[in-house]
């Protein structure tokens, strides 16, 4: 019997995506839709979310008698943890704050961002941070190079903003071209005004107890942000990482650690990733491919965080593509206590940590509490 689930965020397998009548694996032999019981490999409590197409019974005959049932068992539906609103909410903080400064000693916060290169992505990206840093009254300074650049013009830059004083934040937009060198460009970033926290130094400060790293990198640390304002509490709970990179998992591992969280990471060497993901109750998912923490990875009531911000091809879309998340949210909604969506989750408050700490890169330049 085929096993088979349909969800509208499958991604692995064709056959999920064609329409009923064309799907060979439901075709009966004379051209008639045959439908079968669909069986689900997930444990029986794992059952009850799921949208299953049952239908007719074991016995296929007589074909004239085909009926279609489509049972969706009542379920508990997820918090969605509303990364747009509490990111305003943070932005209208930093607002606060920098008005007090400007009040107090007279000095506005600044930003420059660097871009190199055309990418469609990296540009809306750098608009986004550019209107976000005029809403709070941070002072943002744009350079744009042109894809065909040099090391050297990039780093030139960066030091005329390392020794410019009205720059407490320098941001190189990743990923540069491929002809650059990004460990030396992003070396070139002062550690003091590196408020993306990519500096090794300051990670290894970010992983040793005791020590406190000049800035925490922005997406771990809005996924940290989240869950505090949504009440969820960290200590002591099963966490686990899906994703080992320098600028999301790894740092994420590292805060929910130091948030007395008991961390596993799982990444694409993994063997048993999906038990191992069942038995958290956090899960911050940082992959970068589209749907792939299905329902059934996710312990009933768990709280997942979803990272990912993949496009994907969507002809209605007015951009052409539509952005989906390392979870598969249809699914995952059924099962978890509280979800980030995507778009409006974490995308919304990476940026609302960089001004965080380009506040607090002014405020320590300054010595202003
Ligand atoms: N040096 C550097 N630092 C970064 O922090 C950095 C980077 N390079 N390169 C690219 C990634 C990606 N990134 C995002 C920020 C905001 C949204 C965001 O606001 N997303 C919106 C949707 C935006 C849209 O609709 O296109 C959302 O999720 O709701 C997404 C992605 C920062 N990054």
């Amino acid at each position: 019997m085929a096993s088979m689930i349909f969800t509208d965020c499958s991604s692995s397998t064709t056959s999920r995506l064609l329409p009923l009548a064309r799907n060979p694996l439901l075709r009966g032999k004379d051209g008639v839709v045959l439908f079968r019981r669909l069986v689900t490999l997930t444990p029986p409590n794992f059952t009850s979310y799921r949208r299953t197409l049952t239908l007719c019974s074991s016995s296929p005959s007589p074909l004239t008698h085909v009926t279609a049932s489509l049972a969706t068992e009542a379920s508990a539906t997820a918090k969605i943890i509303d990364g747009k609103s509490i990111a305003k909410q943070i932005r209208d903080e930093i607002s606060v704050e920098v008005s007090r400064m400007k009040d107090a000693i007279g000095v506005v916060p600044g930003l420059a961002v660097i871009i190199v290169g055309d990418r469609k992505d990296s540009v809306t990206y750098v608009r986004n941070k550019r209107k976000a840093c005029e809403s709070v009254g941070i002072n943002s300074f744009e350079v744009r190079l042109p894809e065909d650049s040099t090391e050297q013009d990039v780093v030139k830059f960066i030091s005329d903003f390392n020794d410019d004083s009205s720059v407490h934040g320098i941001l190189v937009q990743l990923p540069l071209p491929s002809h650059m060198n990004e460990e030396k460009i992003l070396d070139a970033v002062r550690i003091e005004k590196d408020v993306d926290g990519f500096n090794p130094l300051n990670i290894g400060c970010l992983a040793m107890r005791g020590r406190e790293p000049m800035f925490v990198p922005c997406t771990p640390k809005g996924c940290i942000e989240l869950l505090h304002r949504s009440d969820i509490s960290i200590k002591g709970k099963k966490a686990v990482v899906i994703g080992r990179s320098n600028i999301v998992g790894m740092p994420a591992a590292l805060l929910l650690q130091n948030e007395n969280a008991t961390v596993s990471i799982v990444h694409s060497r993994t063997p048993n990733a999906e038990e191992l993901t069942r038995q958290a109750d956090i899960v911050i998912a940082a992959v970068g491919v589209p749907n792939m923490v299905k329902g059934n990875w996710i312990k009933p009531g768990a709280v997942v965080i979803d990272v990912g911000i993949n496009p994907v091809e969507d002809a209605k879309s007015s951009r052409g593509y539509r952005l989906v998340g390392d979870v598969c949210y249809e699914e995952v909604v059924k099962v978890a206590s509280a979800i980030t969506p995507v778009p409006g989750g974490v995308g919304p408050m990476t940026i609302a940590m960089l001004l965080t700490n380009t506040l607090i890169s002014a405020k320590r330049a300054h010595n202003f509490e």
